[in-house]
């Protein structure tokens, strides 16, 4: 492992891997390397992030080409598996235990000492803030509490390459925050980590490189600045409830990025707000609403959902 490193080659390399499962396509001849660090992997629902992060972490062998982890595959060696850490999207705890203990018990089976097995749980019980539950049994866990325990376990024995497959969903908005930090950090550290979203925003606050898929294919891969480049012909659009919509308008005219402002005949506080820079607009709101003493009532924005920026990038 040693000298994969001094060779200083990409941790994780996909050569033209294709996976079916019996007659769907979920990947369609991807090739991809992959170094340390964070990198996010964004696609819309069905687009195959799954499929991906099984294959990358050993539960999946393609049908088609070639994975290799820290210049290993998995055929036949088990070893490598020591390295790989994988919090997948499907939630299995052992409901009897406490969370210390689960911890605990899992680092056991990878043949920690007990010693160093309890001392590391509690060590992440404190880093992910679930020291307060205590003794408790998971089985009385919250959703976000659950959450936080499966990422725990997923990095607790200190893998070298690390997978997490929407770790954002059902955390609340401080423990988004601590799970970014986390793993910004790890990144930081020379871990590698692939982290899937069809939230771009959420992967974003997180690291700037993505790889977008979508429907099996490798769509677009870079720093999000530059993705975003990809979508500069195409103005994001964002719905808004206002209490004055022509006054908004005018204020949201006034502004560059903005390329069209249309309102609704049928609903008359709606407005759809085109804009090339949704950063900047987001910065340019407070400021419209303060300046104009106007109200929102509600924000939708479409790039939330990631399918639309696949339907910018395809078309
Ligand atoms: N076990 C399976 N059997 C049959 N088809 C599957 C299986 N797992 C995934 N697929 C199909 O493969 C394609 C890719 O699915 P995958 O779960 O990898 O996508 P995803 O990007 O992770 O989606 P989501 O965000 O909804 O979890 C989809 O068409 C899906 O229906």
């Amino acid at each position: 492992m040693e000298a994969f490193q001094q060779q200083g080659r990409h941790t994780i390399e996909i050569n033209k891997v294709s996976k079916w499962y019996g007659d769907v396509s979920a990947l369609n001849d991807v090739s991809l390397t992959i170094g340390p660090g964070v990198s996010g992997l964004l696609g819309p629902n069905g687009a195959g992030k799954s499929t991906l992060l099984k294959l990358m972490s050993g539960q999946l062998e393609p049908s088609l080409g070639s994975v290799h982890i820290l210049g290993q595959r998995f055929q036949n060696n088990p070893g490598l598996f020591h390295h790989i850490g994988l919090c997948p999207e499907q939630d299995s705890l052992w409901e009897e235990l406490s969370g210390p203990s689960f911890l605990t018990a899992m680092l056991e089976l990878q043949g920690w000492p007990h010693r160093d097995a309890h001392k590391r749980s509690h060590e992440l019980i404190g880093l992910f803030d679930l020291t307060k539950a205590g003794t408790r049994r998971v089985s009385g866990y919250s959703k976000g509490m659950r959450q936080k325990l499966r990422i725990a376990q997923s990095l607790a024995h200190q893998p070298k390459v690390l997978f997490l497959d929407e770790p954002m969903s059902g955390l609340d908005a401080t423990s988004r925050t601590l799970v970014a930090d986390i793993v910004r950090e790890l990144g930081e550290t020379g871990v590698t980590v692939v982290i899937s979203s069809h939230v771009l925003h959420e992967v974003e606050n997180i690291t700037k490189e993505v790889i977008i898929i979508n429907q099996g294919s490798l769509r677009a891969r870079g720093n999000v600045y530059e993705i975003r480049e990809l979508l500069a012909d195409h103005p994001l659009q964002l719905e808004l409830r206002v209490s004055d919509p022509r006054r908004f308008s005018r204020a949201c005219m006034a502004k560059n990025h903005v390329v069209k402002v249309e309102l609704d005949p049928n609903e008359k506080d709606r407005v759809l707000v085109f804009t090339q820079h949704q950063n900047q607009f987001f910065q340019d709101l407070y400021e419209i609403l303060e300046a104009e003493d106007l109200a929102i009532t509600s924000l939708h924005a479409e790039d939330e959902d990631m399918e639309a920026v696949f339907n910018y990038l395809i078309k």
